[in-house]
């Protein structure tokens, strides 16, 4: 591997200086990298009217945002609180696609009180909608068009036996519910998985839509969604974004003159967007040797990055204060009280205690889903823009863990 796989500093910032400066664990954001994807994006679907709308829950910090607003993107976003820190981020409604999955009444109002697009994924919302706001409040509708794909089960969410979206099976039901109630539906959407290698997957997912759209005449978008996969080591297959942009956007653009309108093709992309910007730092507490393997054991877990354990997910990891030992095979492994692998069996350059190592492609789905498992804080965020560090979250301290706890006399 060469300097530039495993970096020892982002746009000139030296990591290790991060880490003596905000301390560890830390999680470090390259926004030159997340403004460079946006643009690939941009590049390979030039030839239609492209909306990228990314998906916050991938890296919802405001900061991120606002970097993913000034580069020209929209946001997906999955919750009323999604919605609100877009909004914080100074997105007008208008740029935002609100899609939820089974919540509240309540909160599918509050979206509508603000103005933002609702994602109606289930036939009883598509009747609630209707019988409160009739024609009066366009929305789009997810369909799952029954298609298994994905990087693993858990974030296969396209297929039959999904809980996402309405089946496409049901399309008569759909069209008849939207036709009793007379809904302005707006646009069409479908997201079948994360980590999609194959273009073709998008494709196919497209011309589910293009076939459904026949039924609804005031469209203005077909959503794609997301699930564009990312390289997680040197050698791992990435979706061609090229190939997609080219062979969706033909699909796409043949829709179009068939449906006799232009429409605004919709992406939805949170990995592709965030997750190699993303570098996470650790420190190793410990190294010890057991009769079978050598444990490292880091100052952090799957609190902090719980894809390894959720996902058996791969992420690249290297020391960045001891880059030229001789390399040894270790399992580096977090400190909750769990099995708590963050990667296993992996040649590192050797590891001593107090060693700060780094956890590749963390921009997407890392901090976003850390917690506080065991009373532990989560770590600060910085993101490095324009050659210089920003601190953009603060390290929880102990007062947030016991700010909202209720102590009772006993
Ligand atoms: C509706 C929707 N859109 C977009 C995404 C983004 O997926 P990814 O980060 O794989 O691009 C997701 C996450 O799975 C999603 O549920
Ligand atoms: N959280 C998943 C991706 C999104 C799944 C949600 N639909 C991951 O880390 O790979």
């Amino acid at each position: 591997m060469n300097s530039n796989q495993h970096p020892q500093d982002i746009q000139g910032v030296s990591l290790l200086s991060l880490a003596d400066q905000y301390e560890l664990p830390l999680y470090v954001y390259d926004g030159e990298k997340i403004v460079n994807q946006i643009h690939a994006m941009q590049e390979a679907f030039a030839s239609v009217p492209l909306k990228i709308k990314y998906a916050t829950k991938a890296l919802p910090n405001i900061s991120v945002l606002k970097l993913v607003r000034n580069a020209g993107a929209g946001i997906d976003a999955v919750s009323i609180e999604e919605v609100r820190l877009g909004m914080l981020a100074g997105y007008e409604a208008s740029e935002i696609m609100y899609t939820p999955s089974g919540v509240s009444w309540k909160e599918i109002e509050e979206a509508v009180d603000l103005g933002v697009m609702v994602n109606l994924d289930s036939i009883p919302l598509i009747r609630e909608f209707g019988e409160k706001y009739g024609n009066r409040v366009p929305a789009c509708i997810r369909i799952n068009p029954h298609i298994m794909a994905g990087g693993n089960s858990k974030i296969s969410v396209g297929h039959k036996h999904s809980k996402f979206g309405i089946s496409i099976e049901q399309i008569d039901q759909i069209v008849q519910t939207v036709e009793k109630y007379q809904l302005s539906i707006a646009g069409l959407h479908v997201h079948t998985g994360s980590d999609i290698l194959d273009a073709e997957v998008f494709l196919r997912g497209a011309k589910v839509l293009f076939d459904a759209a026949k039924h609804f005449k005031e469209l203005k978008f077909i959503d794609c969604g997301g699930g564009f996969k990312v390289a997680y080591k040197a050698g791992d297959p990435f979706t061609d974004i090229q190939e997609v942009g080219r062979i969706v956007s033909k699909a796409f653009l043949e829709f179009c003159e068939d449906y006799g309108r232009p429409l605004e093709l919709w992406l939805e992309p949170g990995k592709f967007l965030v997750s190699e910007s993303g570098y996470f730092l650790a420190k190793t507490n410990l190294v010890k040797e057991t009769p079978t393997v050598t444990f490292v054991g880091v100052d952090s877990g799957l609190n902090h990055l719980i894809r390894p354990m959720m996902y058996d997910a791969y992420h690249d990891v290297y020391n960045l204060s001891n880059p030229n030992g001789p390399e040894r095979t270790y399992h580096i492994v977090g400190y909750i009280c769990e099995t708590d692998t963050l990667a296993a069996d992996r040649k590192l350059s050797e590891v001593r205690a107090g060693d700060v190592l780094v956890l590749k492609n963390a921009g997407a789905y890392g901090f976003s889903m850390a917690s506080n498992y065991n009373s532990r804080l989560r770590p600060a965020e910085v993101l490095i823009w324009k050659g210089q560090a920003h601190l953009i979250r603060k390290r929880e301290e102990f007062e947030d863990l016991v700010r909202h706890q209720v102590q009772i006399e006993l």
